[in-house]
């Protein structure tokens, strides 16, 4: 129809496309078996509010997905935001990896139409699935045009979030998506309902590009805990990873018998990046570890699993670690 927008359903899987032996069977199902025509044909409500048509991308759990899956992805997106007849794009997404997706499309595709990254924590064979609600809200957002240019969003439990910020914080419940900054507004019954706005760099206005990026460095994650050895931080060393990322206790604070550890790392050429495994807060530069002085980087508000992808994308464009250090503040 004329009249209504044009959007586009890429599907990865996940439990929005997962089925369940029985209808109480919330929990224990498996993910990624609906194909997206399936998902399509089973929410007849849809095509009152947009002409929508799907690609299956992948089928897969989104734990699984690999840094070529997101490549590939973020090309599709890329080259669909520049189709005239596209007005919005929504991703179906297992909800585990979510969060990553969403931020790296946010970093790299460059365009002002809305973008919406969606999954569900029930599958749709359950009683009160969230998927459908989900999917039909991520529709909706995708092709209104107040949606734009605010970067990627995520439509999970009525809310609006920005794929920047949003991660996955339960991990059994419908209201699983949330961040610390709160959601950008709520979508209700077709109509967004906005209270704020991202001020981070993101789409348009992100100095990376998805069409200029081919590979992604190597990065890693090691966490902080009590009676942390250095195993992990030497062994991504010496396998050739560009970037460390030290999901480090409280204030990204980091156990003083690793300390040579990273230093050595750093000295060998590897980004340190330090982060916190507390979910919310940020981290500051010089508190806890002098960064200046070894030469680290710190995430900003960054869980260890964002700031992996936010280093990936960076490291495509410089090693130097005060650009590093200036991207870290600005996305
Ligand atoms: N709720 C979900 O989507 C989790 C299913 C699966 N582990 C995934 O992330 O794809």
């Amino acid at each position: 129809q004329q009249a209504l927008p044009n959007v586009v359903i890429l599907a990865t899987g996940g439990t929005i496309a997962g089925a369940g032996a029985s209808a109480v069977n919330s929990a224990t199902y498996a993910a990624a078996k609906v194909g997206v025509e399936k998902l399509i044909a089973g929410l007849p409500e849809l095509s009152k509010i947009a002409n929508v048509r799907g690609e299956q991308v992948f089928q897969v759990a989104s734990e699984s997905l690999t840094n070529d899956n997101l490549l590939t992805l973020a090309k599709r997106v890329s080259a669909l935001s520049k189709q005239a007849d596209v007005d919005g794009i929504v991703i179906t997404h297992g909800t585990d990896t979510l969060e990553e997706t969403a931020f790296f499309l946010t970093l790299t595709v460059h365009t002002s139409k809305p973008i919406i990254v969606v999954g569900s924590m029930r599958p749709g064979t359950a009683l009160s699935a969230d998927g459908a609600l989900n999917l039909y809200d991520a529709v909706s957002v995708a092709g209104s045009k107040d949606a734009a240019g605010k970067g990627v969003l995520v439509t999970m439990n009525d809310n609006i979030d920005s794929g920047r910020d949003v991660s996955k914080n339960v991990n059994i419940k419908t209201s699983a998506f949330s961040s610390q900054w709160g959601p950008l507004g709520m979508v209700v019954e077709g109509k967004n309902y906005w209270f704020r706005a991202p001020v981070k760099r993101h789409t348009m206005n992100s100095e990376f590009d998805i069409d200029a990026i081919n590979a992604l460095p190597p990065v890693e994650i090691a966490m902080g805990y009590e009676g942390v050895s250095s195993i992990a931080i030497d062994a991504f060393a010496k396998s050739g990873v560009k970037a460390i990322i030290h999901g480090g206790t409280g204030n990204g604070s980091v156990a003083n018998r690793i300390v040579p550890n990273l230093q050595k790392a750093r000295s060998d050429g590897v980004i340190v990046i330090r982060s916190s495994r507390v979910a919310d807060g940020f981290v500051i530069r010089n508190a806890e570890q002098p960064d200046d002085k070894y030469d680290w980087v710190v995430a900003h508000d960054l869980r260890p699993q964002k700031a992996r992808i936010l280093a990936m994308v960076a490291l495509t464009k410089t090693s130097d670690t005060k650009e590093l250090q200036r991207i870290f503040w600005e996305y």
